[in-house]
């Protein structure tokens, strides 16, 4: 059998923490059984969705650890990658650990789970992870956790072959996590008020505010299950279609 090809990208950058971590733990429990490789962006880009770079080239350069980066975003890192760069397709993108959780509709704006859709984009399957606090706290747990749904993936013991996950993982240590539990994205409340700010020539600017609390946060969503002290697992799609709607708008039309 072919060893399977793992294609790792994140948006907090190809020397942040948490993809460190990723890549390690990977290599680890995998060691030469898989390839891995890496392509991030050059620096953190959280916040940037499925932004893609089409007014500039992009560059990619190899650090001493054979990561790679790019001047870009993470769906150019995957796109690149995936689209041309590498000599063999991957089996697999993964994409993380992010610094800070992605639930509910921070999936919309992630570049975590944008990187991760870009492959399934590609028709790869493809898996999205975030530690579900700031500050790294736990990311060993986290990595560890990564490395077995990797695996569970790999050796089809999911029973998805082209799917695309997000998952979230509580920051406590590895024997206190509670299980995994398959959730739905839950909401929040809309995002706080934009922070207005003086800059040095007078100019009122806007920093963006904190995002909204938990709104729809109850049994069966991503929130409830990281309080439960649950790893999180979302099956997630690429299709903006709202069904329902279209049957009124037929109907209207
Ligand atoms: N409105 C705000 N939203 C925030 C802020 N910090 C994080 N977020 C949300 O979380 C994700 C982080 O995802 P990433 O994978 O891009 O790092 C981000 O996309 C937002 O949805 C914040 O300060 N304000």
């Amino acid at each position: 059998m072919a060893v399977p090809h793992i294609l790792i990208s994140n948006d907090d950058g190809y020397s942040a923490p948490g993809i460190l971590a990723l890549h390690g733990a990977l290599l680890e429990r995998f060691g030469n059984t898989v390839h891995l490789e890496v392509m991030a962006p050059e620096q953190d880009r959280s916040g940037v969705s499925n932004a893609l770079t089409l007014d500039r080239p992009l560059t990619v350069r190899t650090a001493a650890n054979g990561f790679r980066y790019v001047n870009g975003t993470p769906t150019d890192c995957v796109h690149v990658a995936v689209t041309g760069l590498l000599k063999t397709r991957p089996d697999l993108v993964v994409s993380g650990i992010n610094n800070g959780a992605n639930m509910g509709d921070d999936t919309i704006y992630s570049g975590t789970v944008a990187a991760a859709m870009e492959g399934f984009q590609c028709g790869l399957p493809a898996i999205a992870f975030s530690l579900a606090g700031k500050g790294y706290a736990h990311l060993d747990s986290a990595a560890r956790v990564a490395a077995e749904i990797v695996e569970r993936f790999l050796n089809n013991s999911l029973g998805l072959e082209h799917a695309l996950l997000n998952v979230n993982i509580p920051p406590i240590p590895y024997d206190d996590l509670q299980g995994y539990e398959c959730t739905r994205l839950g909401k929040r409340h809309h995002a706080e008020p934009v922070i207005p700010v003086q800059n040095p020539k007078g100019d009122t600017v806007y920093w963006i505010g904190p995002p909204g609390g938990a709104k729809d946060a109850g049994p069966g969503t991503d929130f409830y299950a990281i309080t439960q002290g649950k790893v999180s697992v979302s099956c997630l799609k690429a299709d903006l279609t709202h069904v329902e709607q279209m049957k009124v708008l037929a109907a209207w039309l």
